[in-house]
């Protein structure tokens, strides 16, 4: 039986539903696979809980009790002083401070497994720079949940281009939170301030909302996958449509945020003015391969329509390419969440561990 040693940064959302989630598989699912994930160190933004044996079901209470102030290099002396072996470390943060150790760790021999889309989207160079280190130190680097959560769409964009297809277009709703935001506004009971209140306590947005607003967090999901098709973008080269109001954006702070988030409904009363009743707005990303072009942006549609009809957080990806001509493959489901987004990072995790474990995956 192989251990794998799970270091999670961030037990918010969805990093406390990983641990859930692996504690639950371990003895059902794993160990029919010839391994078990232990979890022997959790960490937030300023304190980690260290566990030489794994976590149990109480987890949150040890975490509370014994937790204490930790660096990176307190954790990996941690692990070589008690020599655990094959070693991931799961990035569910929205922090850049934990990307800046993706190069350190590796060195000291963890894959890694992000939920983070930002090691994606930073400069070109560093993308280039995380993947020659990747195969330098012959680690892992899997990050499935950056576009789509749970779905499967980057797996999809690289089975078909690694079959010969040319993807020439992809378009789509690519936030969960944004589809739930506008699904629920056009339901016409509350005002949008008040969805987004529920959306954050559902777990769909991001720790601050207006990185969704602001259309930045989808615009990083496009430039993942322009990367991911060989263009060697930069998040400059995507024209970008913010929702968030000039005067509570950039110098604003996020309680500042918080406290005049009404001056949100104006802005957003303006789209729905503008558009006629059978219509419902959508956020809308779309990547044209061929002219190099990239936009996210809201637009209006028709109720009636693929996109119109998109239900709670649905994510719709329409991926066009030369062999599937005008009728694109079409991925659609539930595209945030806690539980989907960790039953996405778990199968990063597996990927990994049959790896090591040397299982023979189904596919
Ligand atoms: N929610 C979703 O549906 C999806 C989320 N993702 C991605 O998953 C990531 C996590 O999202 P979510 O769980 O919702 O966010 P939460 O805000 O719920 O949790 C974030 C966690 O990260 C911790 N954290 C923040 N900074 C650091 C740091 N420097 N070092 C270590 N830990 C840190 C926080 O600790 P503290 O409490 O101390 O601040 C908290 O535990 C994001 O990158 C998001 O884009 C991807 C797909 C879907
Ligand atoms: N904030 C994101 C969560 C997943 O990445 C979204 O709304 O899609």
């Amino acid at each position: 039986m192989k251990t794998i040693n799970v270091i999670l940064f961030g037990i918010g959302n969805v990093g406390s539903a990983i641990i859930n989630q692996i504690l639950q598989a371990n003895d059902q699912v794993f160990n029919k696979q010839g391994f078990q994930i232990n979890v022997p160190i959790i960490v937030n933004s300023s304190l980690a809980f260290y566990n030489s044996n794994s976590l149990g079901h109480n987890w949150e209470t040890d975490f509370k009790n014994f937790s204490v102030p930790y660096k990176i290099e307190d954790i990996i002396k941690f692990v070589k002083h008690h020599e655990l072996e094959n070693l991931v470390a799961v990035d569910a943060t929205a922090s850049s401070n934990i990307v800046n150790s993706y190069l350190l760790l590796i060195e000291n021999g963890f894959h890694i497994v992000a939920a983070n889309k930002i090691a994606n989207s930073l400069s070109y160079d560093f993308y280039a720079q995380l993947r020659n280190h990747i195969k330098a130190y012959n680690r892992k680097f899997y990050y499935s949940t950056n576009v789509g959560a749970g779905l499967p769409v980057l797996s999809t964009l690289r089975s078909l281009k690694e079959s010969g297809d040319e993807v020439l277009k992809v378009r789509g709703v690519f936030s969960g939170s944004l589809s739930f935001l506008f699904n629920q506004l056009s339901e016409g009971e509350r005002p949008f301030s008040n969805i987004l209140k529920h959306a954050r306590n559902l777990g769909y947005t991001e720790p601050d909302p207006r990185i969704d607003l602001s259309g930045q967090d989808v615009a990083r999901k496009l430039l993942i996958i322009a990367r991911e098709l060989d263009l060697k973008f930069e998040l400059e080269h995507i024209e970008v449509q913010s929702l968030v109001p000039k005067q509570l954006n950039g110098q604003t702070s996020l309680e500042q945020f918080n406290a005049r988030v009404l001056e949100l409904d104006c802005t957003i009363e303006q789209f729905v003015n503008a558009k006629s009743t059978n219509e419902v707005l959508r956020y809308v990303a779309e990547l044209d391969v061929k002219e190099q072009q990239a936009k996210v942006k809201l637009i209006t549609v028709s109720k009636n329509s693929n996109y119109g009809l998109l239900q709670g957080t649905n994510n719709l990806f329409e991926i066009y390419s030369k062999q599937y001509g005008n009728e694109p493959v079409s991925i659609v489901g539930a595209g945030a969440g806690r539980e989907v987004t960790a039953t996405g990072v778990l199968k990063d995790l597996v990927a990994i561990a049959q790896s090591i474990a040397n299982v023979q995956s189904y596919f």
